[in-house]
């Protein structure tokens, strides 16, 4: 069936969310079974149409798939509307999100085309984005983020540590991961000076990416478990004897990366398919948090503040 062909309705609950970053629109262990249109949602139209698969040989187990950046990269990190990508996700049931970022290196041991499971952010974006769903009038909630990732995803991942390969040279590729590994988020578009990345080093950042923030505090808000595998492929602008990043540095590690993130998919994918893990069963103790975290009274809510709600919440409000 060619992607003309595919109904663009999907009925059925939707398992996992994927977020495809730089280089990464769609996967190919997936079937696409529909292709929703780019959806509107209260916080405005998701960055793509959205892609219903299911995991090639098996028919109960369902992936929602957006291009962060549209499918022709129209969207740049500023302007990707991250609220509606994670609303759209949560409101298709997803049960956790797994998202795909290219990232700068801030540490010599991670080399371009290694991959990295961070477990903490530094956010250095300017306050330009919109980051919550909860900070309007008529509607304050504050949610914890000391943690911001799914350390049991992160943990889920790291199984499958051996799947990365290096498909050009013999020197090995290595998935990254420990309780303190930190990305920090740049506002972007340009990437950072000399000083910047030298700087990020100073307050012990890994890599460096414009994506994370706000993605990774609207899957909180929305109670989603979320973990973000950052693709490196270059070493920023901190190495003196070294040129700084420039867009060829990373296109150069894209297809290499690209390769590696479907097959660490597809392992994710199909130990999931054949039996949920706990996290995105029970919620990873997210479930219900909003209702504590949000501070308004509902008696105070308009009704276009309880239908939003709704949107992402269907049963709390
Ligand atoms: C083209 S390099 C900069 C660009 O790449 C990353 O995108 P994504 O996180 O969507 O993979 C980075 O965050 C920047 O947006
Ligand atoms: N050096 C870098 N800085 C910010 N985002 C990036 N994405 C890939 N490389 C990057």
């Amino acid at each position: 069936m060619t992607h003309t062909e595919l109904t663009s309705t999907f009925s059925g609950p939707i398992d996992l969310g994927i977020i495809g970053g730089t280089g990464l629109y769609k996967l190919d262990c997936l079937e696409p079974i529909a292709i929703i249109p780019a959806m509107q949602t209260p916080w405005g139209t998701t960055s793509s149409p959205i892609t219903i698969s299911k995991f090639i040989g098996n028919n109960d187990f369902h992936v929602a798939f957006i291009a962060r950046h549209g499918v022709n990269h129209e969207y740049p990190p500023t302007k990707v509307p991250f609220r509606a990508n994670m609303a759209a996700l949560k409101n298709l049931s997803c049960k956790a999100v797994l998202s795909f970022s290219a990232v700068g290196s801030l540490q010599e041991k991670i080399k371009p085309r290694d991959f990295v499971l961070p477990q903490q952010i530094i956010d250095r974006t300017k306050g330009i984005r919109h980051s919550s769903y909860f900070n309007d009038e008529g509607l304050v909630g504050h949610v914890g983020f000391g943690n911001p990732f799914s350390e049991s995803f992160a943990k889920y991942i790291y199984k499958f540590k051996d799947s990365l390969e290096n498909f050009e040279t013999n020197e090995p590729c290595t998935l990254h991961y420990d309780k303190d590994l930190t990305v920090v988020c740049m506002e972007g578009p340009q990437f950072s000076t000399r000083a910047e990345s030298k700087m990020y080093r100073m307050f012990g950042g890994d890599v460096i990416n414009m994506s994370v923030i706000p993605e990774a505090k609207l899957a909180r808000e929305c109670e989603l478990p979320y973990q973000m595998i950052c693709m490196a492929t270059d070493y920023d602008a901190w190495r003196d004897n070294e040129e700084p990043v420039t867009v060829e540095t990373v296109i150069g590690h894209l297809t290499n990366n690209g390769r590696n993130a479907n097959s660490l998919a597809s392992k994710i994918i199909m130990e999931m398919a054949q039996g949920l893990p706990e996290f995105m069963l029970t919620g990873d103790g997210l479930r219900d948090s909003m209702k504590m975290s949000i501070s308004t009274k509902p008696e105070a809510m308009s009704k276009e503040t309880l239908s939003k709600l709704k949107f992402l919440f269907p049963n709390h409000w």
